[in-house]
């Protein structure tokens, strides 16, 4: 591979800090980061083998304080050495809060002289330190992680001790939030990296690049699209399947930035209307009106004053309006209406005939592309999946029927918001592929379909696949979605078999 360090540059403003550009133009497809984690940590407060980050409940017998599962026999010589030898420590304290784990890997890497330009990285890395302090997520941090941790007697034996205070010890986790990766554990759930090239990506609701990571956590980051010499380089930190206010709040919330990137910007998210209402009076008029969230004008006279609080200046800039017609909805009914749909698919979980109903029920407030609505199709598209590979239900057509529906829905709403290469657009097509393909033969075993009708079908749902392998081709292979594009490679050829022997015994 070229030297990838010559494909981006990192820049830095007042509104993003530190980023990434290309610093040459980079084709969609093309790896520009390859990137080892300096740090793996467990999520949720799990407790995971420090070696192998299995989840486990057993000790390591040296140093006592790390997690090591039965089938490892060490972890780093360094962290274990160091640890046992602080004699006098309340290791029970530690046990007792896991999150004091995500600031002990923290307080080695500073602690071991060969990690040093490792913790160079890290303590350089943004934290929005002042941001987090005194708020609820700092309150609870104390009480887990920050306070145990002083009060075990631990950080007396670490290199320069004053200077391992509050401070420090919050700056950690503030960093760990604002800058880790989500990514796959070895057995179920997930951990937490940091990755200090690729965290300077600035943020963008349609991102430029994918991330994969592979078996040993090595991150490859490659282009979803062809990105021009100078162009930023965008990773998304949020879920793309929410609605603008979800994901701006998470943003706020855990990065610690008002987002306003295209799709936040545009009521109707980019055209996807995936946070849109019906509008009752149009439908009542026997037209399609769609209610967004806009901008309000502020009318003469009524400009905020600088006194007014952030809060309330941030109400009364928005308004529910109908594009058509202009009819309004007030903030409290859309957050009414948002929280009883939420109510309701909670209770609705993993039964289809629920989700069905409240789907049809919804439709009639929440637009068909509505975030909550894609949630639900989900959920049933899944439910479909797993009645589809159980032959013993007999599955029927009308089965088949919902789940290309589904997946058609789904896939057209992913390709506005997802241009490009995508790894979740190209699981989706795999599926509507191989629903589409079955029910096309159902057809033509049912004398629906002429055997040329069939073989022009199949010859559709052939590009179907290749676009499907197309993206996935960038995945480490050792993954789940390299697997997946093994055996579609695989269903390809087959699929070329079908429609070969289809076609030389017309
Ligand atoms: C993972 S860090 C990225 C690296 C960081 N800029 C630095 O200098 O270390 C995330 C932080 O970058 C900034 N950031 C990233 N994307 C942004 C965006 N689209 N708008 C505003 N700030 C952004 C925010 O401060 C955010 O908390």
């Amino acid at each position: 591979m070229n030297d990838l360090t010559k494909k981006y540059i990192i820049e830095q403003n007042d509104e993003l800090g530190r980023y990434l550009t290309a610093a040459a133009d980079i084709k969609a497809g093309e790896t520009f980061l390859l990137e080892q984690p300096i740090l793996l940590l467990a999520s949720n407060g799990d407790r995971r083998c420090t070696n192998c980050l299995k989840l486990t409940t057993e000790f390591c017998r040296i140093c006592q304080v790390f997690a090591l599962c039965d089938n490892c026999a060490s972890h780093n010589e360094y962290d274990c050495g160091l640890l046992a030898g602080m004699k006098d420590i309340q290791v029970d304290l530690v046990k007792e809060n896991p999150l004091i784990y995500g600031l002990l890997k923290c307080l080695l890497l500073r602690e071991n002289p060969e990690n040093t330009a490792y913790y160079e990285q890290l303590i350089q890395m943004e934290s929005h330190l002042e941001a987090r302090r005194g708020s609820e997520i700092w309150r609870d941090l104390q009480q887990h992680a920050v306070g145990p941790l002083l009060q075990s007697g631990l950080t007396k034996y670490l290199k320069d001790t004053q200077s391992v205070d509050e401070n420090l010890l919050h700056k950690y986790l503030a960093i760990i939030d604002v800058n880790c990766f989500e990514i796959r554990a070895p057995d179920e759930g997930q951990l937490r990296g940091i990755y200090p090239l690729a965290a300077l990506m600035a943020h963008n609701c349609v991102s430029n690049v994918q991330a994969s990571i592979d078996e040993h956590y090595q991150m490859k980051v490659y282009a979803r699209c062809d990105v021009a010499k100078g162009a930023l380089l965008y990773n998304c930190y949020t879920n793309v399947l929410l609605g603008t206010d979800e994901r701006r709040h998470l943003l706020k919330v855990g990065k610690y930035f008002d987002c306003k990137c295209a799709r936040c910007e545009d009521p109707t998210e980019l055209g996807s209307h995936m946070s849109s209402f019906m509008c009752a009076r149009c439908a009542d008029n026997k037209r399609a009106g769609f209610i967004v969230k806009k901008k309000k004008e502020p009318a003469q006279g009524q400009q905020q004053t600088a006194k007014q609080t952030k809060s309330s200046a941030t109400k009364q800039l928005w308004l529910w309006q109908c594009q058509q017609c202009e009819h309004t909805l007030t903030a409290e009914t859309v957050e009414q209406l948002i929280e009883r749909a939420k109510e309701e698919m909670f209770h609705a979980k993993d039964d289809v005939t629920r989700y069905e109903l409240l789907l049809s029920k919804l439709t009639r407030y929440f637009h068909p592309n509505h975030y909550l609505l894609l949630d639900i199709k989900q959920n049933i598209a899944a439910i479909l999946r797993s009645i589809l590979q159980n032959f013993s239900l007999q599955p029927g057509r009308k089965v088949y029927e919902r789940k290309v529906r589904l997946c058609q829905d789904i896939f057209g709403i992913l390709q506005i918001i997802l241009p490009g290469i995508s790894r979740l657009k190209a699981i989706v097509l795999y599926e509507m592929a191989n629903t589409t393909a079955e029910l096309h033969r159902m057809r033509y075993e049912q004398k629906e379909l002429q055997k040329m009708e069939l073989v022009a079908l199949l010859k559709h749902i052939e590009q179907m696949l290749r676009e499907a392998i197309r993206m996935l081709l960038y995945e480490p292979p050792d993954t789940p979605e390299g697997q997946m594009t093994k055996n579609m490679l695989k269903e390809l050829k087959d699929l070329q078999n079908d429609i070969k022997y289809l076609e030389e015994n017309q």
